[in-house]
């Protein structure tokens, strides 16, 4: 399934573990405006062009209807994203095609992994997306914190999305890019999270103890591993003996819903990531 077709289908996102499920018509509830600090903002405030915009362009986005470039004319500039990546890069690839399509009001213009040689940096130079060494390795090659944010400075970006990088990102970056760092875990955190918990060591540890549901975490980066806010969550049932790698695809296959031109459009709470 293309991310075309597979954007289009999603139905449910569970955004910020609420009462409140992004279902369409509830967009509008007065509750989950009070409550939508990390949904589309809807300001209604006098910033009248670029709410207006930003409400149109939600609700085409909540109705699941691709929001074209039309839409969005010259007032929300296309975001700047970095990928970080340490392996094969399933949720890498799912994001570049959603953003060729148009589905992510974005272009991925670098990627940044500690694994030059990794499928994720491979599939990058095959697309002609520059890839960067981080953090520095044995041999000395690789960027130190702040070289990266300046390398990331002048590629403009305005948006990191780590899917699948095994690193723990410096404060550095962290301070350099607030609320522009995001994060896609294969749980639902709080639960199963944090240092060593990454890849299949994830599903095994879900396995293990029982429990009936797992998912995709998506969520802000902090200093620490899996602890910044979450934004949105998908929920997939563990079913009676579920290999580790029957529940990673089955939480992989939900990641190309969580609509991330709600992330790189809309910019949650944050107005500047819709600076024209
Ligand atoms: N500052 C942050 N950095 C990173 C975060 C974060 O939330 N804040 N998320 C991780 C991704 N991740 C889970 O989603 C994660 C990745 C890796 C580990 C881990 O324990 N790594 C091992 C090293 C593994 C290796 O080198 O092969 C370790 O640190 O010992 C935990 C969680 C990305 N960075
Ligand atoms: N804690 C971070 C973590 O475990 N992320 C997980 O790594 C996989 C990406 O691997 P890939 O890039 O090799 O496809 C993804 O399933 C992602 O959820």
């Amino acid at each position: 399934m293309d991310a075309q077709s597979s954007l289009l289908r999603s139905q449910y996102t569970i955004c910020k573990p609420s009462i409140h499920n992004s279902i369409v018509p509830s967009y509008l509830s007065t509750t989950l405006v009070a409550s939508s600090r990390t949904r589309c903002s809807f300001a209604f405030s006098s910033l009248a062009t670029k709410t207006k915009l930003k409400f149109r362009a939600c609700v085409k986005e909540l109705q699941n209807e691709p929001v074209t470039e039309d839409d969005m004319k010259s007032k929300i500039r296309r975001k700047s994203l970095a990928v970080f990546v340490s392996g094969g890069g399933s949720n890498f690839k799912s994001l570049h095609e959603a953003a060729v399509n148009g589905f992510v009001h974005g272009d991925i213009n670098v990627l940044v992994t500690n694994k030059p040689d990794c499928g994720g940096a491979a599939y990058a130079r095959d697309n002609d997306i520059p890839v960067i060494l981080f953090p520095k390795s044995k041999d000395g090659s690789g960027l130190s914190p702040i070289d990266l944010v300046n390398e990331l400075r002048s590629y403009n970006v305005d948006f990191i999305l780590l899917a699948g990088f095994l690193k723990l990102i410096p404060a550095e970056l962290v301070q350099a890019f607030p609320r522009s760092i995001l994060n896609i875990h294969p749980s639902l955190l709080p639960a199963f999270g944090g240092k060593g918990f990454y890849g299949t060591k994830v599903h095994k540890a879900v396995i293990s103890s029982g429990a009936r549901f797992s998912g995709p975490t998506i969520h802000y980066v902090d200093e620490e591993y899996d602890r910044g806010r979450i934004l949105a969550q998908r929920i997939v049932p563990v079913l009676p003996n579920d290999t580790a790698e029957e529940l990673a695809g089955r939480v992989l296959h939900e990641v190309p819903y969580f609509n991330l031109q709600r992330y790189t459009l809309t910019g949650c709470d944050d107005l500047k990531l819709l600076a024209s």
